[in-house]
């Protein structure tokens, strides 16, 4: 478990202190997948970094596996390090080394012999799928294979959490895809703890468990990654899952000028997403409706659907009843 308690971060850059992260908490629980979502400049790589002691706090307590990070000297911050694995946005792998040379690097740098940590170093290449690549140089590797091969190091020294720093932001979205099955199979085998940060909600919607979002040094919104990206409640969330949605909310706006009704946002997940709801709800109570966006998608493994209607008719709020009976979490939304 990693714990912030009051944890705060301010850098000092030419005389005059710049705040990186106002005083937050926050609990990360072992073997969970947890997103750091935020713009640039939010905070999050000094958020992610104070994790493996790269930074130190200005104030608060970091708790990690229930050891104090502020008294840990500098054994006990190698130990660390060889507990919290990292990965890298640009991977930042040694290129005159080979590929099984720098899956093995960090065991050869805590004292484990050549034969031995290639040995490791085998295994690993065949968990990420590389086994075909063992002898290149990352010079001769694609993007994704490079992420592979980022991967394999960080898990060489048997870490109990992953940290990961925009590590699909450099990559095409079939190769994110391909990475962040990665992560998730890791994860699950061999119950990681993931701590992934980056600017795309679509990354979080796939893999996390739950998410928080930064906004200037602010966290703004916590929570599982089904309330969080269903439900926004704060305005820099929306923008993020709007966003990742890629919905145009002027011409979303627009639309809605143009129908009549009381609107409604129907939000379906697991069972609900499957059934014929609409129609007999329809049937059944008279009204009618015109759909003004729609999407059916899954977060982790949850199907979800989300529907904004336009509703007309008399017995809107029997209909809204009928709705959320089934089990379907209903909205009404401001016109
Ligand atoms: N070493 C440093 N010295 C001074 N200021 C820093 C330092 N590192 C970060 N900052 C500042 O702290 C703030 C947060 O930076 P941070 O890198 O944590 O944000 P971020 O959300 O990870 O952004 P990005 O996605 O662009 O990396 C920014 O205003 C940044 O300029």
């Amino acid at each position: 478990m990693i714990r912030f308690e009051g944890i705060h971060k301010s850098y000092s850059a030419a005389g005059r202190e710049a705040v990186a992260l106002h005083p937050l908490d926050l609990t990360i629980d072992a073997g969970e997948v947890f997103g750091i979502v935020g713009h640039s400049g939010a905070g999050k790589s000094t958020l992610l970094r104070l994790i493996n002691g790269l930074e130190t706090p200005s104030g608060g307590v970091l708790t990690v596996d229930g050891q104090r990070l502020d008294t840990l000297d500098g054994d006990g911050l190698r130990t660390l390090r060889r507990r919290v694995g990292m990965i890298f946005q640009h991977f930042n792998l040694l290129s005159a080394k080979t590929v099984i040379d720098n899956i093995a690097f960090p065991l050869r740098l805590a004292g484990v012999s050549k034969a031995q940590a290639r040995t490791r170093a085998q295994e690993l290449l065949v968990r990420v799928g590389l086994e075909a690549h063992r002898d290149k140089f990352p010079a001769q590797l694609s993007g994704g294979q490079k992420q592979r091969v980022g991967v394999a190091r960080a898990l060489a020294t048997e870490p109990k959490i992953l940290l990961c720093d925009e590590a699909t932001s450099a990559l095409d979205p079939q190769t994110t895809a391909s990475v962040l099955q990665l992560l998730d199979g890791i994860n699950r085998e061999l119950g990681l703890t993931i701590v992934l940060i980056t600017h795309e909600m679509d990354v979080v919607r796939r893999v996390c468990d739950r998410v928080a979002v930064l906004d200037a040094g602010h966290l703004v919104e916590s929570g599982p990654v089904t309330d969080v990206f269903l439900h926004p409640q704060h305005p820099t969330t929306r923008r993020f899952v709007a966003e990742s949605e890629d919905v145009d909310e002027d011409a979303q706006h627009d639309d809605i000028a143009h129908v009549e009704g009381r609107l409604l946002r129907l939000t379906f997940t697991g069972d609900a997403t499957w059934q014929p709801l609409l129609g007999r709800v329809a049937r059944e109570t008279g009204i009618d409706y015109t759909i003004l966006s729609g999407r059916i998608d899954r977060i982790k493994r949850l199907p979800y659907g989300q529907l904004t209607l336009a509703v007309t008719g008399d017995r809107f709020d029997a209909a809204a009843r009928s709705f959320a009976d089934a089990g379907v979490h209903v909205q009404e939304l401001p016109r």
